[in-house]
């Protein structure tokens, strides 16, 4: 091809398209100016800059994330353990799964002998000496009660016990009863001051403590964590640090060969109802499950969770909740927040009168039961799934249908989750049965969803979908009534007798 003369050549054309890209691609701005670029509106400088901006923006942009996401992982707990192993559970443990079993017998409960000298002091007649000889000739009573192995799967004591009556331990161990350690050391107020919130103490020595105990026959442990439900309470941080505490009490525990009993006990002082109960409730054991996972040292299975069962405050207004309400709150917050691999859930009485408390916790056997039957029998195990995952509208009326049938069919479950007509037909089963405070009949406890169902089943996978077929639930307070009693007989005979348990904080 020959080039007219004046005409651009096709090669200079070709040139100065190169250079052109040359241009772009150098940082030089000679072409800025260049008639090429004239007339685009898009100055290459312009481009550039637009570019550099976009990548600090988007660096900017990912530092953000990356502070974000620490902040968050921080301040939920989240944090590789000692094992290395965040958010994974740690392999399975043989022996503390053993024992973990011989721990939960389906016929027999553990028994709370742990009380600390304030607590203790409490249940004693006024004028009585709360003195080490007292407490020492009080649990050598329960010790050696005839027959004890028969209800008694294990015993938590305190550990002045251990060296005040070695033999009678050792008696006790013979005839099948696991010892146990009550290792928290009581507590403290949270930091900085709170609302009235406590941490717990005794993380200082713990191993050497677990250790030691270890020694001296026990093979599990126990560590309770209290909270308080008020208008502000618990509050982010006392869920935090306690459910911390927790962890790495569970954590060291296992490590040194003992099964550690986990005790987030929400309080029942205050004027709380029953739906603030149960989101306290489920919100501390969240917390707590999060922090375990997050260490990824700690064999769930290999582990029993002791908790209160969720009822109104002690001074809310209005009447108590039947057993059969009580039941349906509990489970409820147990099944959308207790991971499956957990092998067995424990009651405390948190001050609640021996009759209350064995009457809610035969319900919660009774209510169990059936959840299990229906699990896995007719196949309407999920039937009322939903109400406390959240799920809306078709999903939770279907579950509270199913719900209703269950508890019309149990016949003496006072509606537990029916709804309407069911409800009511229940209820007048019930007759002169405690009413629940007006509220709370429309507004289920279990945290999320207003669903009006009875026990829900939580997303396959989470928490404990099928747990029922795995947990077992134990008259613990029922066992312990009668073991109270028959002690509080052989007590009278030496001179000791203890009052009923009363209340007490944290
Ligand atoms: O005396 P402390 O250390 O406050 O503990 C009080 C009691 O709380 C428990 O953890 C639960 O007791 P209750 O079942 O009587 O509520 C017991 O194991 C313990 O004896």
């Amino acid at each position: 091809m020959v080039d007219k003369p004046g005409a651009p050549s096709s090669s200079s054309t070709t040139a100065h398209q190169r250079r052109g890209r040359r241009d772009d691609a150098a940082p030089n701005a000679d072409a800025d100016t260049s008639p090429a670029r004239a007339g685009t509106g898009a100055p290459p400088g312009d481009a550039r800059n637009g570019r550099q901006t976009g990548v600090a923006m988007l660096t900017l942009m990912g530092l953000l994330a990356a502070i974000l996401t620490v902040y968050w992982l921080v301040t939920n707990g989240v944090g590789p353990g000692p094992g290395g192993r965040a958010g994974r559970p740690a392999p399975p443990n043989a022996a503390l799964r053993a024992v973990a079993r011989q721990l939960l017998h389906p016929a027999k409960g553990i028994l709370a002998a742990d009380e600390s000298p304030t607590t203790f002091g409490k249940r004693l007649r006024p004028g009585d000496f709360n003195t080490p000889d007292v407490r020492r000739r009080w649990r050598r009573v329960l010790l050696t009660t005839p027959g004890l192995e028969e209800h008694i799967s294990g015993v938590i004591l305190h550990p002045e016990t251990f060296t005040q009556l070695p033999e009678e331990l050792k008696a006790a161990a013979a005839r099948g009863i696991a010892l146990g350690v009550k290792l928290d050391l009581g507590t403290a107020p949270i930091q900085p001051r709170k609302a009235g919130e406590v941490v717990t103490k005794g993380l200082d020595g713990l191993e050497e403590r677990c250790r030691l105990f270890r020694d001296y026959g026990a093979i599990f442990s126990k560590w309770r964590a209290v909270f308080r439900v008020g208008p502000h309470t618990p509050s982010g941080a006392a869920v935090r640090r306690n459910a911390e505490q927790l962890a790495q009490f569970a954590a060291v525990s296992q490590r040194c060969g003992l099964v550690p009993i986990i005790e987030p006990e929400v309080l029942t002082e205050g004027d709380h109802d029953m739906h603030r109960a149960a989101a306290a409730a489920a919100r501390v054991l969240k917390g707590v499950f999060r922090a375990l996972r997050a260490r990824g040292d700690v064999d769930e299975g290999a582990l029993l969770l002791k908790v209160a069962m969720v009822t109104p405050g002690d001074k809310a207004p209005g009447p108590r909740p039947s057993p059969e309400q009580v039941a349906n709150a509990t489970l409820r917050v147990l099944l959308s927040t207790v991971p499956r691999a957990v092998p067995g859930i424990v009651f405390l009485s948190g001050g609640q009168s021996e009759k209350n408390a064995t009457a809610n916790m035969l319900a919660i056997g009774r209510l169990a039961k059936q959840r299990n039957g229906a699990a896995s029998g007719d196949g309407g195990g999920g039937a009322a799934a939903g109400a406390a995952t959240g799920e809306s509208g078709r999903k939770r009326r279907r579950a509270a249908k199913a719900a209703g049938e269950d508890a019309a069919a149990a016949g003496d479950e006072a509606g537990a989750g029916a709804g309407g007509r069911q409800r009511r037909r229940a209820g007048a089963t019930a007759g002169g049965q405690d009413k629940e405070p007006q509220g709370q009949q429309q507004r289920p406890a279990g945290g999320a969803g207003g669903g009006t169902g009875g026990p829900s089943r939580p997303k396959p996978g989470k928490t404990g979908s099928s747990a029922l077929e795995a947990w077992q639930w134990y008259d613990l307070m029922a066992q312990e009534a009668l073991l109270r009693r028959a002690a509080a007989n052989a007590a009278a005979q030496q001179g000791l007798e203890p009052r009923a348990a009363q209340a007490r904080g944290p």
